[in-house]
């Protein structure tokens, strides 16, 4: 009985970390061996704040370095996206800097010490996991950009599904002033949000990224414009919650079916969407949206 209980216990387990991931041990991706690597590069933290609202609040938390990812926060973040997997209540996301400024990307430090192409190699399949792994939470994410977002920093803000700048900000892709290209995935989800002509431009000219060049190619939703309304946090909390009301299963329904559209082929797409609408067709919130016989006027 134990053997079984902890063989599907292990299956589930194995199931909840693979989904989603785009490496794994058939690509020769060793998940221990690189978290082991990376938690001897210590620094910072990513902390995880969850509201009874269905909103939760992700903070890249290494100020002295300018909010730089050190080893041990890139397992931190795993980690925090593995809770935020597990989070039945969970209807929106927002991901911010501590201290007023967003992320420089990857601790250089760090960098310096697994520039080996091995290490690299293995460092950029983890990252590319967990951030694929954010990006397909059932939640609406949004990516507050205060300050810089840099490198590795940038990257992290296309693993959202919205931008938000605060004035004054700027989201850069600098690899290419260091010798590399984005490596988090940060170029195959840019492309997808502002075409191959504007990712090539940005990527091939590290443009710096205000606020209005963001509008303008469509990479920031919103400038969050507006002394005295509160702090860019509870301005981005209202803007999301236009988007976040009503109950979580319908709000992780809508993010799954734009989900599939987004990523897979038309026809699976459609099976996923048919599949999706089958958990809320007949549910509590379907059922009570017929009984008032609601008019949308
Ligand atoms: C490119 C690919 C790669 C990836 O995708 O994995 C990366 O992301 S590599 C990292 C790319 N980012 C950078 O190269 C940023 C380098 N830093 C800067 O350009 C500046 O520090 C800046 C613009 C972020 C802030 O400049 P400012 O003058 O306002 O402050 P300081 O330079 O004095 O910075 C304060 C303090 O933070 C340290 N810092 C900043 N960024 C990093 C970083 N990425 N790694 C490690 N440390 C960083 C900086 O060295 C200062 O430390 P201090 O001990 O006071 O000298």
């Amino acid at each position: 009985m134990y053997h079984i209980a902890s063989s599907t216990h292990l299956i589930m387990l194995l199931q909840r970390q693979s989904r989603g991931c785009v490496y794994s041990s058939v690509h020769g991706f060793q998940q221990e061996e690189i978290r082991e690597k990376l938690q001897a590069f210590p620094g910072g933290s990513i902390e995880l704040l969850t509201q009874e609202s269905g909103l939760a609040v992700l903070t890249i938390n290494y100020p002295s370095r300018m909010n730089a990812f050190s080893g041990s926060m890139m397992v931190d973040l795993e980690e925090r996206v593995s809770q935020l997997e597990g989070w039945t209540d969970g209807k929106g996301l927002i991901v911010q800097g501590a201290s007023g400024t967003f992320c420089s990307g990857s601790d250089l430090n760090a960098v310096r010490a697994l520039s080996n192409p091995q290490d690299g190699m293995k460092m950029c399949m983890f990252m590319q996991n967990t951030l694929t792994r954010l990006l397909r939470l059932p939640m609406i994410s949004v990516a507050l950009v205060e300050g810089r977002a840099l490198g590795g920093g940038a990257e992290l803000t296309t693993a959202c599904d919205f931008r938000l700048m605060a004035p004054g900000s700027v989201i850069q892709f600098v690899h290419k002033h260091m010798g590399l290209v984005p490596g988090w995935g940060g170029a195959a989800r840019l492309v997808r949000i502002v075409g191959s002509q504007n990712a090539l431009k940005l990527l091939g000219g590290a443009v710096k990224v205000d606020p209005e060049l963001a509008l303008q190619i469509g990479l920031a939703e919103e400038v969050l414009q507006g002394e005295g309304t509160g702090t860019p946090l509870q301005r981005a909390e209202n803007w999301l919650s236009v988007y976040t009301k009503g109950p979580a299963p319908v709000i992780q329904a809508v993010k799954k079916v734009v989900l599939s559209g987004r990523e897979l082929p038309l026809s699976e797409a459609l099976r996923t969407e048919k599949d999706v609408f089958g958990t809320v067709w007949g549910g509590p919130a379907n059922m009570q949206a017929l009984a008032s016989k609601s008019k949308h006027r």
